[in-house]
């Protein structure tokens, strides 16, 4: 079977009640391509907002959630409070995440593994800094960060994940991978799937790119055979997301 196209849209940390609204009103009222799955990963405030206002063919997704599933963790959310509250997806080990918070690949791979046994289904990031790429370390560094996550899940587990590679030097800032440096990449990721997890995995597990993705460069990257996908972010908040969503059509 044919592995879904999947584009995510993440607005970080933008977006308030009325322009999260809006946003969520026009993807509503567009045509969508109905053979790409489209999730949308607002700010934790905006979740149930979200959900309750955009289309049900459209997944919500968090930024971020705990690996524990209750208790004294201030400022955290759980795999049971995103159920509970109808969120299916969440997005996790952001490089901004990885970066800014120092988020581990042990770390990370936990998570991965709590929202996954709960029922959540996961964007699960990697990608390499520009030092790590200058350095010839990409594969090294994605291999890394998929064998940290394929030690906590079992190899069917990898059906409630979606991974989204993103080179960090591309990411918000204009920079995209070129069509080759993504399929490269995804091509390799594919082979680390076949080759660590199962051969189901490698021919169902959708590899989505992210990094200034626009509704200019969109088409051109989604011809690439291991490109199933993008996750967006800038692009995600104007309406301009609906091309990238209908880069197939
Ligand atoms: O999660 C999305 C990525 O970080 C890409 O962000 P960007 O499209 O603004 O470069």
């Amino acid at each position: 079977m044919p592995r879904q196209f999947f584009v995510g849209g993440n607005f970080k940390m933008n977006g308030v009640a009325e322009s999260i609204t809006s946003i969520v009103k026009n993807l509503n009222a567009a045509k969508l391509d109905s053979n790409t799955e489209v999730v949308i990963s607002p700010p934790a405030l905006y979740l149930t907002l979200t959900r309750e206002l955009a289309n049900s063919n459209i997944g919500v997704a968090a930024q971020n959630v705990y690996d524990k599933p209750n208790g004294a963790f201030t400022g955290e959310i759980s795999v049971e409070q995103l159920r509970d509250t109808k969120i299916d997806w969440a997005v996790i080990g952001h490089s901004e995440r990885r970066v800014i918070l120092k988020e581990t690949d042990e770390f990370i791979a936990r998570k991965t593994k709590a929202a996954v046994e709960g029922g959540v289904s996961v964007i699960f990031c990697i990608g390499e800094t520009l030092e790590e790429r200058e350095a010839n370390k990409t594969i090294e560094v994605v291999t890394r960060q998929l064998n940290a996550a394929a030690k906590e899940l079992s190899k069917e587990q990898w059906a409630k994940v979606v991974i989204a590679y993103e080179p960090v030097w591309a990411i918000g800032t204009g920079k995209v991978a070129t069509t080759e440096q993504a399929q490269e990449v995804h091509a390799a990721i594919r082979k680390w799937l076949s080759e660590t997890i199962s051969a189901e995995a490698a021919d169902s597990v959708r590899i989505i790119y992210g990094g200034s993705v626009s509704e200019k460069n969109c088409r051109e990257l989604a011809t690439q055979p291991d490109v199933d996908g993008f996750l967006v972010g800038g692009a995600s908040l104007k309406p301009a997301f609906v091309d990238i969503i209908n880069a197939r059509i």
